[in-house]
């Protein structure tokens, strides 16, 4: 199927979904604030060949990163019916570059051979920076990316995530603003530059409770 019609289908599947996936009924919002906000600030590049999204929730920006950039992406989210629902709808529109794992992304490091993997990592509304960063570091291989999506109020977030990138062997290397449907949008690009401490991700919920200082 070609791309654009993938893309539709997809956000047909989001918004008709009998599970509140994305908080969009509307296809021309979801199209805007789902799709574009996804893929507008990416570059092909940035992603390689193997990424992770780490609370994808309705695959976003998982799915429409795979469809967009034909990279292979690796969706997890710790609800196992929302993961059930987009690996279902995903097998249905035959998105084959794509592998999804309901599970904790504190857990995973104890699960197959997902440390310091990935080329990259995206996420896209899951917490503060400090604590994606500890979510998403320890997956992604030296010398790849975390590029997370956010909203205006990232800079507060970064002042408070300078230890945490230090403790994580990342650094921060380029904000991309751009705009959707004249709301303000960055997506904040980080280099991995050293190996991440075994110790972290730390156990369920501490990167929440208590992100590094
Ligand atoms: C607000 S939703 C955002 C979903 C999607 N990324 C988006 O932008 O529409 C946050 C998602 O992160 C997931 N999540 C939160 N903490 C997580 C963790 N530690 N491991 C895996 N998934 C997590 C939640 O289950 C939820 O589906």
């Amino acid at each position: 199927m070609e791309k654009q019609e993938l893309v539709k289908r997809y956000i047909e599947t989001l918004i008709s979904s009998p599970i509140n996936l994305v908080g969009y009924d509307n296809f021309e919002e979801a199209y805007h604030f789902l799709y574009i906000d996804s893929t507008l600030p990416m570059k092909a590049e940035d992603l390689g060949q193997k990424f992770i999204d780490v609370g994808t929730g309705g695959g976003v920006p998982g799915v429409f990163l795979a469809i967009e950039f034909g990279a292979s992406g690796f969706l997890i989210d710790s609800v196992c019916k929302k993961i059930e629902y987009v690996k279902n709808k995903c097998e249905e529109l035959k998105i084959e570059n794509l592998e999804f794992l309901c599970i904790r992304a504190e857990e995973l490091k104890d699960k197959g051979p997902y440390r310091e993997y990935f080329d990259s990592a995206v996420s896209r509304a899951v917490s503060k920076i400090a604590t994606v960063l500890e979510l998403t570091a320890p997956y992604v291989k030296v010398g790849g990316k975390i590029l997370l999506y956010k909203g205006p109020g990232y800079t507060e977030e970064l002042g408070q995530s300078v230890n945490a990138m230090k403790e994580l062997g990342v650094k921060l290397s380029e904000v991309r603003k751009y705009t959707i449907k004249g709301k303000d949008r960055f997506l904040i690009v980080f280099e991995k530059f050293d190996k991440t401490p075994e110790k972290y991700p730390r156990k369920v919920g501490i990167p929440e409770k208590r992100p590094i200082r």
